[in-house]
């Protein structure tokens, strides 16, 4: 897509490709223009510029070309759910369902309503649903009316955290058993860190970084670092489980940690996620530490925020770097004083080594 839109005080640029597949994050403050940019694929708001979906063009100003939203395969999901209050849920979901030849349909009815959950909620009505059910509810309702594109607008923002956690795993669920891209605005951190394959940062009507997701999420120069609960998402495959401590290694790019145990196989993609203040640097080897992860890094650079410091650390003593054919070291960043910076003395290209005193698993990654 490359979009661009005038309105007084604000204006839109954007140029990004977003994967075919996976779930891609716009992120960003309120007002960055997040929610334009998907009102723009969808066809409900008119910026100038170019959209596709795969070789579907939707609109191409060059050959005067736009195609209207109710043309545009496409099921959007907002944050306040607007189910038609007279129906049932059945019925609600039904409505859509209906509209689509069989021949046409690509999601299976059934498989909705499993992969949402919602089952038991089938005959009840609307009003009776709490925010997470009639969050889900839409959810299944846009998937039946067989999208090929899904766009998701803050779907969490107005659930309490419990109810959110609640519905996390279902969107997990979404991503690694449908093929349909989905596109997904949010301004929460955590939200970016469990779903997000591919990143927009956006800030100020432009695109600020675009990628996967990792090499962004250990950016310590990007607004998402600086999150008190910030931290590193990192990709790696399962090497070995310790079933006496309950444990499991997973190796990364550079590296290996140990993380609480998965119930994944060997060998499976997992995601991990490394918050940096959690993350400490010593310039030698600790001996007896309690710390189950010690890792030798690399450091890349680093960067004041008030009182504390961001590093970034590169995974390994060897000196970053990215080859035509190799992807470079993960990447994690540590939280310290900017007192304990000082004392160090640290230069840019040291070799450390990287205390990691919690890691978590995120989720299965989706098969690429
Ligand atoms: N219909 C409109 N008319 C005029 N200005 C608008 C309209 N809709 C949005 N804006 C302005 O355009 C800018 C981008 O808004 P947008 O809703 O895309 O941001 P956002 O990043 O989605 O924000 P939020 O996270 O708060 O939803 C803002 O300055 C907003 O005030």
């Amino acid at each position: 897509m490359a979009l661009s839109l005038s309105r007084p005080g604000f204006e839109l640029q954007v140029d990004a490709r977003l994967p075919g597949r996976g779930i891609s994050v716009l992120f960003g403050p309120s007002g960055c223009g997040k929610t334009t940019v998907l009102r723009a694929l969808a066809g409900l708001e008119r910026a100038s510029g170019r959209v596709a979906l795969g070789d579907q063009l939707w609109q191409d100003d060059a050959q005067r070309l736009f195609v209207p939203t109710h043309r545009r395969p496409i099921g959007y999901v907002i944050q306040e759910a607007a189910l038609f209050p007279h129906l049932s849920v059945e019925r609600n979901l039904d409505y859509g369902w209906r509209r689509i030849a069989p021949g046409r349909r690509l999601t299976a009815r059934d498989q909705a309503i499993e992969l949402l959950g919602i089952e038991p909620l089938l005959p009840r009505r609307p009003e009776t649903l709490s925010g997470g059910e009639r969050q889900r509810v839409a959810i299944a309702r846009a998937l039946l009316t067989s999208p090929q594109l899904l766009l998701m607008d803050e779907p969490l923002a107005a659930l309490d955290a419990p109810r959110k956690a609640d519905i996390l795993p279902y969107l997990e669920r979404l991503h690694l058993e449908l093929d349909m891209p989905i596109v997904y605005v949010t301004h929460a951190a955590d939200e970016v860190a469990r779903l997000a394959d591919h990143l927009v940062v956006m800030e100020q009507g432009r695109v600020r970084a675009a990628g996967p997701l990792d090499d962004l999420l250990s950016r310590h120069d990007l607004p998402l670092a600086t999150d008190e609960a910030g931290g590193a998402v990192l990709s790696g495959r399962i090497v070995e489980h310790d079933e006496r401590f309950e444990l499991t290694r997973v190796a990364l790019r550079g590296g290996a940690l140990w993380v609480g145990r998965i119930a994944q196989p060997v060998g499976a993609e997992v995601r991990v996620r490394v918050p940096s203040r959690d993350v400490s640097v010593a310039r030698s080897a600790p001996r007896d530490t309690s710390i189950l992860n010690v890792l030798p890094v690399t450091l890349c650079g680093w960067r004041g925020e008030g009182s504390m410091a961001l590093l970034q650390l590169s995974l390994g003593h060897d000196a970053p770097s990215a080859t035509a054919t190799s992807r470079p070291a993960a990447q994690l960043i540590a939280r310290i004083t900017r007192r304990s910076l000082e004392a160090l003395q640290l230069q840019p290209g040291e070799a450390l080594f990287a205390q990691v005193k919690s890691a978590s698993f995120m989720r299965p990654c989706a098969p690429t």
